[in-house]
């Protein structure tokens, strides 16, 4: 494993999906602006759920961590990702006439459900390493999407604003620092907890692809 990083190594097993993710319908409507504002909001009021459950998450990471400063560093993503909910996410759907209590009032779907659940299992009752394998996903294709929809440039003003802070060097520099979190472990996994680590990833890039889906779909329970 000496010639490869564990990063790249974890990316291997998304690498698939990952090219799906950059051909998903969704992505192409936040750049070319042919998006719907409901598909978008849909997409924003789960993303609200889904960062509740992520900021839990990420600080389960952080108070597993063997090191204190892998502990600040996920306590302050757990911290960040409450404030993104309520500037980013807030502010957009402010402006497209949604206050909190429509977050509150439609609940997470069920793709947000099964996604926030897989995050929360693993980070409660995972390894260390398994719990950074599962949150990885979620920090770096965001970081991927977000440049290249910067390099893609999107028409609509409120459809930028969320991909700027995506595309930003503020976030590229969270990613690279949990990238080499990431790496510093890839000595320190055996053979079994590496394959978990492995399917972790791979799950979490899974529901990547499926929380665009469902946004675009603007899927709801069949029940
Ligand atoms: C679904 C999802 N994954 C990752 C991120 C990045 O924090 C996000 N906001 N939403």
């Amino acid at each position: 494993m000496s010639s490869s990083s564990f990063s790249a190594e974890l990316w291997q097993s998304g690498a698939p999906v990952y090219v799906q993710i950059l051909r998903h319908p969704f992505l192409a409507g936040l750049a070319d602006g042919t998006l719907s504002r409901a598909a978008f909001s849909y997409f924003l009021i789960q993303d609200s759920h889904y960062l509740r459950a992520y900021s839990r998450a990420l600080a389960l990471v952080a108070a597993r961590s063997p090191a204190e400063d892998t502990v600040r560093m996920f306590a302050q993503h757990a911290s960040e990702a409450i404030e993104v909910e309520r500037e980013l996410h807030g502010g957009l759907l402010a402006q497209l006439g949604l206050g909190a209590d429509a977050v509150d009032d439609a609940g997470p779907g069920p793709t947000t459900t099964a996604y926030m659940s897989y995050l929360t299992a693993v980070c409660a009752t995972g390894s260390y390493a398994e719990a950074v394998a599962t949150v990885l996903p979620c920090y770096w294709i965001y970081r991927d999407v977000g440049r290249e929809l910067l390099r893609r440039s999107s028409p609509d003003p409120l459809y930028r604003t969320w991909i700027e802070t995506y595309g930003s060097a503020e976030f590229d520099a969270v990613v690279e620092a949990v990238l080499t979190v990431t790496d510093a472990l890839g000595d320190q996994v055996g053979p079994a907890e590496r394959q978990r680590c492995h399917q972790h990833f791979a799950a979490t890039t899974r529901y990547e692809w499926m929380f665009w889906d469902a946004a675009h779909r603007q899927l709801s329970w069949p029940v």
